[in-house]
Formats: structure tokens, C-alpha cells, sequence
């Protein structure tokens, strides 16, 4: 059965306390006496959109093993997978991937040491330029915002070049070591995704210079919110880059959307959740979709989720394969674009469904 999301036609009171830009969510969720949220967390959802049960859905399922170390026929069987889960959903749960789950869990528990670092030691890492190697701060872009989101974060570029936070003691090292692994699986998968297209396994890898491609690191921090159905983790939102690999605490709240409904993703234990993002709409010219996907809160626990996100390098501008071009049944839909200054539209602007891919795309003239 589906259940209606919550609207904003019947929004309770909520509390008068107006929090500076720069209040960390984590701070204002700790007061003693905040039984409702402040007005400018009140985010309007869309009435007609409806969540999907457990019951409908099962989210795709992509065994790596089979990808690096299948026979030819199971690795054939692995890139059909992909091709179906980028097609069908834009999303899909990765098992078997090689990344120890003790280096998993370590970087869940480091994140959480960083986030109980003080105000003034996480004012250090706060950044201010979209493409600021460090960047800690609250909602997504709150100069920006008219409404905030549930959400601390901490965002750092650690590819090609690896930045990292220097507190807490050994978190540095344990990243390291966790964005290697990551970026190894991720270029796999590329690599499988490429095939999927009909295109080389490395033509993805020359074309947008995957040597130097760029790695960002991504932690959000969602604590317990008085009134949940009124706040928002993350508004819906596609991914910059090509493949995004997400982990999280034991707190579900990852919701893609799939066929008009939005479905709360639950990991299988130890998996990778990848979604794919605008340069893989763009490199396919439009095969893959970019996955809308959002994160809600709640209001008992803290939720947690690391995401790795994977893209071309800065300086290559993207546009559609042209191996995949045929000017009369597939001509380039989405203009070239350098992806660092699709980057900063994104970053520097309010977060908002596909607002970047509009930019791109090439439109259509009605006859
Ligand atoms: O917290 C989540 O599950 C979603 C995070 C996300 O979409 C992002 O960081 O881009
Ligand atoms: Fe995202």
C-alpha cells in the first residue's frame, strides 16, 4: 500500500527560535527545550508524491565479484545487470566488493568522533568557495537558502590530490586508505557500466581522464528532529558526478525515486549504495538518468552516511559519447560542458532536482 507523504497545507506552529546561518544542526537539535523546529526548517514536500512499500520494490542487486573475477559468462551476466539497474532505476546495492567491513565500520565510527569535535575545532575545516578542498558547515549552501535542512556536513576533495581534516587523531590515515578502496570499486564499476553501453570497458576511463578524476568525500550528520514529517535531511536532488558509492549508520533514511514514488532504500549488510549521477546522463546522452534521491530524518536517532562521490577530471568538458552518437537516431541531447564549472553551478547555487542538468540539455524546438 502506498502511504501519502506529508504536505505543507497543514504545517503545526513551529517555534519561533531563528538560529543563525551558522548554527550546526547538531547544536540545535541538543536544546533542551525545542520541542518544535524553527520556521526556516520548514520544507515543503510535494503533495502528490507518494512512498512505495517494502512490499513493491526490490532495489537491484550487483555481485562484484562477478565483475572482476566471474567467468566470461558471469561477468556478461553482471554488465546485463548494470545495464538494467542504470536503466531501470539508477540505483543498486553492490555486494561482494572487497572492502573489508572492519574498514567500513572504523570510518562510520571516525565520523562520528569528527562531528563530536568542538564548534570552534570544526570552524577550522569551515571553508568557503564551492571547490574549498575542506568544507564543514550546515544544510547545503545556507548563503543561498531560504529554508535549511536537517544536515551537518563535511565535504572534502580527496582526488586527484588527497585534503583531509587533521582532528580527530588517525582519521586522515583510515580515509586514506577507504578512498583508495572506494575509487578502485567505483572505476570497476565504470568500467562494467561502459560495457553496459556498448562502448570499450576503459573508453569511459580515456575520455573523461578517470586517472585524475575527482573524488569527493561526503559526510552528513542527521540528528533526531522534533518534527520529521516537517524537516528535510536533503531536498530531492541528482548527484553531480558519474557514480556516487554511499554507506550509512544503522539508521535508514536514503530515499530514491523509482517510477513516481519514493522508495526508503534498507542496505543489505556490508553493501555499497551507488547511485548514478549527471555525467553518466550526460556521457550516455540520456540512457541512464541521473537518480533523484533524497534524505529524511527522524525523530529518535541519529543518522550518519559517508558518501564517495566519483566524477571526470575538473578541467575535461563532458559531453554525450560520441560513439554513441548517430545524428539521426541519436543525436547529441545535452551541450559540452567543462565539468568543473558545472561543479560550481551546482555547489553554488541552491540544491534543488536536476536544476544543473536543465543547463545542458539541449532543447528540443517544437515544430
Ligand atoms: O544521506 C544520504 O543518504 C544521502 C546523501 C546524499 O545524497 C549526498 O550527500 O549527496
Ligand atoms: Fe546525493
Amino acid at each position: 500500500m502506498a502511504t501519502t507523504a506529508p504536505t505543507t497545507t497543514q504545517l503545526p506552529p513551529t517555534s519561533d527560535v531563528q538560529p543563525s546561518k551558522m548554527t550546526s544542526i547538531k547544536t540545535l537539535a541538543k536544546s533542551p527545550d525545542l520541542k518544535t523546529i524553527p520556521s526556516n526548517y520548514a520544507y515543503s514536500t510535494n503533495p502528490d508524491e507518494t512512498t512505495a512499500s517494502d512490499q513493491e520494490v526490490s532495489v537491484p542487486i550487483i555481485d562484484f565479484s562477478l565483475l572482476t573475477s566471474g567467468t566470461p559468462e558471469q561477468r556478461s551476466k553482471a554488465i546485463q545487470d548494470l545495464n538494467k539497474a542504470c536503466q531501470d532505476w539508477g540505483f543498486f546495492m553492490v555486494v561482494n566488493h572487497g572492502v573489508p567491513e572492519a574498514l567500513m565500520k572504523a570510518m562510520i565510527n571516525a565520523s562520528d568522533e569528527f562531528f563530536n569535535l568542538s564548534k570552534e575545532e570544526k570552524q577550522e575545516f569551515a571553508g568557503k568557495y564551492v571547490l574549498d578542498p575542506i568544507r564543514c558547515g550546515t544544510s547545503f549552501n545556507p548563503s543561498k537558502e531560504k529554508v535549511f535542512f536537517w544536515r551537518d556536513f563535511l565535504k572534502v576533495i580527496v582526488h586527484p590530490e588527497f585534503h583531509f581534516p587533521n582532528k580527530p587523531i588517525g582519521f586522515s590515515e583510515l580515509s586514506s586508505e577507504y578512498c583508495k578502496r572506494t575509487r578502485k570499486v567505483a572505476r570497476e564499476l565504470l568500467k562494467g557500466i561502459s560495457e553496459s553501453l556498448g562502448v570499450d570497458n576503459n573508453y569511459m576511463e580515456k575520455t573523461l581522464n578517470l586517472d585524475s578524476g575527482l573524488q569527493i568525500f561526503i559526510l552528513n550528520l542527521y540528528p533526531p528532529c522534533p518534527q520529521p514529517e516537517l524537516a528535510m535531511g536533503l531536498p530531492p536532488h541528482s548527484d553531480h558526478g558519474l557514480l556516487t558509492l554511499l554507506i550509512q549508520n544503522e539508521v535508514p533514511g536514503l530515499q530514491v525515486q523509482h517510477n513516481g514514488k519514493w522508495v526508503t532504500v534498507n542496505p543489505l549488510p556490508n553493501s555499497f549504495l551507488v547511485n548514478t549521477a549527471d555525467h553518466l546522463e550526460i556521457f550516455s546522452n540520456g540512457k541512464y538518468k541521473s537518480v533523484v534521491h533524497r534524505a529524511v530524518v527522524n525523530n529518535r536517532l541519529t543518522r550518519m552516511s559517508l558518501a564517495m562521490a566519483h566524477g571526470p577530471s575538473l578541467e575535461t568538458t563532458v559531453s554525450p559519447a560520441s560513439n554513441l552518437l548517430d545524428s539521426e537516431n541519436n543525436p547529441p541531447a545535452y551541450i559540452p560542458m567543462k565539468y568543473k564549472q558545472y561543479l560550481e553551478l551546482q555547489q553554488g547555487n541552491q540544491l534543488d532536482r536536476k536544476s544543473c542538468l536543465g543547463r545542458v540539455r539541449v532543447r528540443v524546438q517544437s515544430e
